[in-house]
């Protein structure tokens, strides 16, 4: 690893696994100072189904042994080996050519505040040294928890990684991820400001979850099955009753809140299975809307990139296009980063920010008592 001159781009991988639980997402990101993060490759390597399934049942399970902790640890590190070393080899790139590899980790359980008084973690499963072993680079990992000691959330990490590719433009801007969960972004035209950004609740994790116990597989393609259901007003009310939705920020969420059975207890059984996901859909439009409503924006026209996998749900789309008259949306690969990639990318950014000892969190959005510098370091 040398250091290249500081006009030159140096060369990041990040890797992301989100709450969705669909793959390991790996993105070959260029950083030249002074200049936003430009994506150069990117290689998805899908979940076998056995992974993805070992993988839920440790989200949600009551007693963990360390046996499956450790095979689940082992099958998701190489996954995410395989996933490096193809995408450097497509790139034709030696592993010596990477100054670091930023991996996020499996997310299990979020508990920014604790569970019934306990103290607060987040717990991403992850093997850095492993990865380091399997690819050849050095890795930078674990780097939610200096924010949680910080007495942050430790969530979302994106919007520092938002601000630093999209700046800040004469149009207000709102950066709205919609992958397992959702999370905004809200950057200011003026500088003098903050930038702000919180999780709005659950995105593609209810609609995976309602959608795959009536079909076979994983997820509603292009929201075509919700669109086909009424909105349930009432169901809605009962959903949007959660504390959370009410919550100020800073906030973050998890599977350990919204999964299937929180949505089971809120149905009376006389719902039918379609009008039940169209108004999940609602559910995420609606958490979105009235969150944007808190922000202290000072114009009305603002501009909002859509990123994640739920901005490929056209149905869902549509309903926040509905909620949100004054947006005029706007996808991230006009902008050069197309909007599957803004999170892996953002992995790479903050390994980045590690080895040149920057800070990776924004205190105004994760509540921590400062600037951090995130993650730990395992050299090769
Ligand atoms: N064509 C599509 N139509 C509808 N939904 C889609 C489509 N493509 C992707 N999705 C949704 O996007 C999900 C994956 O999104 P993404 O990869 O952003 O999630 P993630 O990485 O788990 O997110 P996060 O970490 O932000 O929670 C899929 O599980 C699916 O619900
Ligand atoms: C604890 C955790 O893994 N949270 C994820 C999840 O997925 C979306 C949302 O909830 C966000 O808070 C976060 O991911 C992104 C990458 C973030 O930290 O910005």
């Amino acid at each position: 690893m040398k250091t290249p001159p500081p006009t030159l781009p140096s060369y990041y991988v990040g890797l992301m696994s989100g709450t969705s639980l669909d793959g390991i997402d790996a993105a070959l990101v260029a950083i030249t100072p002074h200049s936003p993060p430009k994506l150069i490759a990117t290689y998805a390597l899908p979940m076998p189904q056995s992974l993805h399934n070992l993988l839920l049942s440790l989200c949600h399970a009551k007693q963990v042994s360390f046996a499956a902790l450790a095979e689940a640890e082992s099958a998701f590190c190489q996954l995410q080996a395989n996933a490096v070393n193809a995408l450097l080899a497509q790139q034709q790139i030696s592993p010596a050519q990477i100054h670091a590899i930023g991996s996020h980790g499996q997310t299990i359980e979020h508990a920014p505040s604790g569970h019934h008084g306990g103290p607060a973690y987040t717990l991403q499963l992850d093997n850095p040294s492993l990865l380091a072993e399997l690819t050849g680079c050095t890795v930078v990992a674990d780097f939610r928890r200096r924010d949680l000691a910080a007495g942050g959330q430790a969530a979302p990490l994106a919007p520092a990684f938002h601000q630093a590719l999209f700046g800040r433009q004469q149009s207000e801007q709102l950066v709205l991820n919609l992958g397992g969960f959702a999370n905004l972004t809200w950057l200011p035209s003026d500088t003098s400001i903050p930038a702000l950004g919180f999780d709005t609740g659950p995105a593609n994790v209810l609609l995976d979850a309602w959608f795959s116990k009536h079909h076979n597989g994983r997820f509603d393609q292009n929201g075509v099955w919700a669109t086909g259901g009424q909105i349930d007003q009432a169901l809605l009310a009962r959903l949007l009753n959660e504390p959370f939705f009410h919550q100020p920020p800073p906030r973050s969420t998890g599977r350990e809140l919204f999964h299937l059975a929180w949505l089971e207890n809120k149905l009376t059984g006389n719902e039918s299975a379609e009008d039940v996901q169209a108004t999940l859909a609602e559910l995420t439009a609606i958490s979105v809307a009235q969150g944007i409503q808190h922000l202290p924006i000072a114009s009305n026209r603002m501009t909002l990139i859509a990123c994640g996998g739920g901005a490929h749900n056209a149905y869902l789309m549509a309903r926040l296009a509905t909620h949100l008259p004054n947006a005029a949306f706007k996808s991230p690969a006009d902008l050069g980063w197309p909007e599957d990639w803004i999170e892996a990318g953002a992995f790479a950014w903050l390994a980045h920010q590690r080895l040149h000892n920057l800070p990776g969190n924004l205190p105004s959005v994760t509540g921590a008592s400062g600037p951090r510098v995130l993650g730990g370091i395992y050299a090769h």
